[in-house]
């Protein structure tokens, strides 16, 4: 069967890691979770004081810092989930709390940091068979990919998914701070200079507002069949 490449993209916390991960086993494929490249980023902005005090970024440090900035993914032996690495070290806990969310979005609207991770994810699917999820996988990564999915679902929805989640693992949450945090970085996605958040004209919308996670996964296993039987 040809293999080909599925963009995913979407706003905040709406999905796309669950259902992109899922689809990525089921099939075979190759998942790579691109808001996990940006958060990498920003941790290693924070480990290395490249944020002032009033929250804006040291570009120029920065800039020159890129070349040590090598981010990588491993698949845990147990869990069979992707792990994220920065520099050789385990990052995936520390990339996910309310800091690293609170900063990325501005670290993700600068154009030489997008342009050093881009390059390394088309690097990432040069042989297809790649399920990558983020905010410009089908516009600017792979404008060519067979199947692109654009998720959405609203502010209220993914904002109680994300606190249910993080209740879940036992950790401090407010809804109000994940519900701004998650508008927030919308906003910034959305309005950006470079690669702003949108969706490809060719891509298929999902309104997962009201699905729960096995329908959602049955329906992007529908139309993976779909686009690799044409
Ligand atoms: N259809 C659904 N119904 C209920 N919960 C869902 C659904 N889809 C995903 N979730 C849950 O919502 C949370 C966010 O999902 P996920 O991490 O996949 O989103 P994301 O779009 O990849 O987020 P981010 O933009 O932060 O990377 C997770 O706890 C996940 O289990
Ligand atoms: N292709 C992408 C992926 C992500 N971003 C930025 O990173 C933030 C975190 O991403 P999550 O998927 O983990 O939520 C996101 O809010 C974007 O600012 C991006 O710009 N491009």
């Amino acid at each position: 069967m040809k293999k080909i490449i599925i963009a995913i993209d979407g706003f905040s916390s709406c999905g796309k890691s669950t259902m992109a991960k899922d689809l990525a086993r089921e099939v075979g494929y190759i998942y790579i979770d691109t808001g996990a490249m940006y958060r990498a980023v920003t941790l290693y902005c924070i480990e290395h004081n490249l944020f002032n005090a009033d929250g804006t970024i040291r570009e120029e440090e920065l800039k020159t810092q890129m070349q040590d900035i090598h981010i990588s993914f491993r698949l845990d032996a147990e869990t069979q989930r992707p792990v994220t690495y920065l520099n050789g070290a385990d990052v995936e806990n520390r990339i996910r709390t309310m800091e690293v969310s609170s900063r990325v979005s501005p670290v993700a609207t600068l154009g030489f940091v997008r342009e050093a991770l881009v390059r390394q994810q088309q690097e990432m699917g040069k042989d297809k068979g790649i399920v990558m999820d983020g905010r410009d996988i089908g516009t600017v990564v792979f404008p060519d990919a067979e199947l692109k999915i654009f998720v959405t679902a609203s502010a209220e929805i993914r904002a109680r998914r994300r606190y249910d989640e993080l209740k879940a693992k036992g950790e401090e949450a407010s809804f109000e701070e994940i519900l701004h945090n998650v508008e927030e970085r919308d906003r910034i996605d959305q309005n950006r200079e470079v690669s702003p958040l949108r969706k490809a004209d060719d891509a298929v919308l999902l309104d997962n507002s009201n699905m729960t996670i096995a329908e959602q996964k049955e329906w992007l296993k529908r139309q993976f069949d779909k686009a690799v039987h044409v």
